[in-house]
């Protein structure tokens, strides 16, 4: 199952520069995981903005909810998740 989610990035004012910066080391380092995993095929940054949109590829929501939750910067985002169906005018490969 394709979906397709939108991550906006809100940094805390409680946490000093240094403590999110390391937050932001372990985002780095789980969101690499995912992505060797195959789970995470694309991730974009939105020119412009603290945010990104990226493509998860998945078996399930529960799944889908597992890896985002799993994510060191999941109580600092605004998440919005949209289920993607294949196009019926999409090239096939
Ligand atoms: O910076 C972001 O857009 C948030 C984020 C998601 C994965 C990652 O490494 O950073």
């Amino acid at each position: 199952m394709l979906f397709m989610v939108q991550m906006k990035v809100n940094p805390p004012s409680h946490l000093t520069k240094e403590e999110f910066d390391d937050v932001k080391v372990a985002e780095k380092n789980r969101a690499l995981d995912i992505q060797r995993k195959g789970k995470w095929p694309h991730l974009w940054r939105v020119t412009g903005k603290y945010s990104n949109v990226s493509i998860f590829d998945v078996e399930s929501n529960q799944e889908l909810h597992e890896l985002l939750s799993s994510l060191p910067l999941f109580p600092y985002m605004d998440i919005e998740v949209t289920p993607l169906n294949e196009h019926p005018s999409a090239l096939k490969d």
